[in-house]
């Protein structure tokens, strides 16, 4: 840690043009911090003639809260590392790491900025057909690349030691699978859905599937997780989707990043009854939401399925029955986790834009509302759910909470 310190914007425009042959030293670079994030600080450093590169460095604490919540840097190698691993696996869907420097925490990438945010344009009602098809081969061949079908025993191990990230691993079992659900002074509840917040304190059913998600996600090192793939770690155009922000990865369940962007898609669908008053544009804009989750889904599973049938290394993992309860599996905890980051993106810590855009006070509660109760249902009957097309009815059929 002695060689590191926090950039100014100079130290990024300096940063990005020793690494990485983007830019001149003749060039005249302006840089600026720009990020959004909870974690870190993000730059654009750019030439005159409109190239760009995005320095991403680590700060010692959390970003949203300051320094009374320290925090390894060391999330930075993980980012970088999972990017990269990733990136080898499924280039046309990770962001492109061009360099990362270990004493400064520092990673530059490329800019990615000529595309929407997948959770900003969704909240102005944007669609992109490609997305679920595009994201369920990112996740395919992401974490099945990384899964014990290819990887073998000592392989597998030495990869989940490099991947342990037990500081962000922790900040994800509290603001998951704890806070929610007692009355933490992390969260953070609009005064008019407390009731619903408390009835969450008190639901002894929930709780119990709840630990038995954390359980999982604290002991099934299926595969190289992104570990954070919400709506805001999207970058998406008509044609593409990119995925950025991996600070958050380890060996964990497979359901959790599966799970991670179906509940992101969930939440925009609960959104959509306040941010979009035209009955038609909603439903049409709804429908949309649910036809992705249902090709995420799809693709997924059978390109999962395709891959477990034609590149599995270990012979005891080629058994047929064992790849349709594995992929089953895969569903019912895709399903839990979904359920948990809707009910933690609306009591927890870090809320969402699909929600907190909705201006009129009341309609954001009838939303939250959808959402704590959709979560409920996900997580408690997921073993039950054993197609997608039976999630998709249980979404339409639950009522719109007043
Ligand atoms: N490769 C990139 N290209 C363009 N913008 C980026 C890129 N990476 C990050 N950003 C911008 O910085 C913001 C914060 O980045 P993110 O990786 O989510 O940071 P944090 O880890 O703090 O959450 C993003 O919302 C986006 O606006
Ligand atoms: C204090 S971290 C809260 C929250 O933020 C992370 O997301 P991001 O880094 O993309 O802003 C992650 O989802 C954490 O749970």
């Amino acid at each position: 840690m002695s060689d590191y310190q926090t950039f100014t914007a100079d130290d990024a425009r300096l940063f990005a043009l020793t690494h990485g042959d983007t830019f001149r030293d003749s060039d005249q670079l302006e840089a600026e911090e720009f990020g959004d994030g909870n974690l870190n600080l993000v730059f654009r450093v750019k030439n005159q003639q409109g190239r760009s590169l995005i320095v991403k460095q680590a700060l010692p604490y959390a970003r949203c809260v300051g320094e009374s919540w320290p925090l390894t840097i060391d999330r930075a190698r993980i980012e970088a590392e999972v990017l990269l691993r990733h990136g080898r696996i499924c280039p046309q869907h990770t962001v492109q790491v061009l360099h990362y420097d270990a004493a400064l925490a520092a990673i530059v990438m490329e800019d990615l900025g000529q595309w929407d945010i997948l959770r900003g344009a969704l909240v102005a009602g944007k669609q992109f057909p490609k997305l679920a098809s595009q994201m369920a081969h990112y996740l395919a061949h992401t974490l099945f690349h990384t899964s014990d079908f290819v990887l073998n025993g000592l392989q597998k191990k030495t990869e989940v030691a490099r991947f342990l990230n037990p500081e962000l691993c922790l900040i994800t079992e509290d603001l998951f699978f704890t806070d929610p659900y007692c009355n933490h002074e992390r969260n953070s509840i609009h005064q008019a859905i407390l009731p619903q917040a408390r009835e969450l304190w008190h639901d002894e059913a929930l709780q119990a599937e709840v630990a038995r998600l954390k359980a999982d996600f604290l002991s099934k090192p299926q595969a190289l997780l992104h570990g954070d793939v919400h709506s805001g770690s999207i970058f998406v155009s008509a044609e593409q989707c990119k995925v950025i922000d991996a600070e958050f990865g380890f060996y964990g369940p497979v359901g959790f990043d599966v799970g991670s962007l179906l509940g992101n898609l969930l939440l925009s669908y609960a959104g959509q009854f306040g941010l979009q008053e035209d009955a038609a544009a909603r439903e049409q804009q709804q429908r949309y939401l649910l036809g992705q989750i249902e090709t995420l889904w799809q693709d997924f599973a059978s390109e999962f399925s395709q891959l477990m049938q034609t590149q599995t290394k270990e012979s005891s993992f080629a058994n047929s029955r064992y790849q349709s309860f594995y992929l089953q599996q895969v569903l019912a905890d895709s399903i839990g986790y979904a359920g948990c980051e809707l009910i933690r993106r609306t009591v927890g810590l870090a809320h969402v834009a699909d929600l907190e855009q909705i201006r009129n006070e009341q309609l954001r509660a009838r939303c939250e509302r959808f959402a704590l109760a959709l979560g409920r249902q996900l997580i408690l009957q997921r073993h039950g759910l054993t197609t997608i097309q039976q999630l998709l009815t249980l979404v339409q059929h639950l009522p719109i909470p007043a």
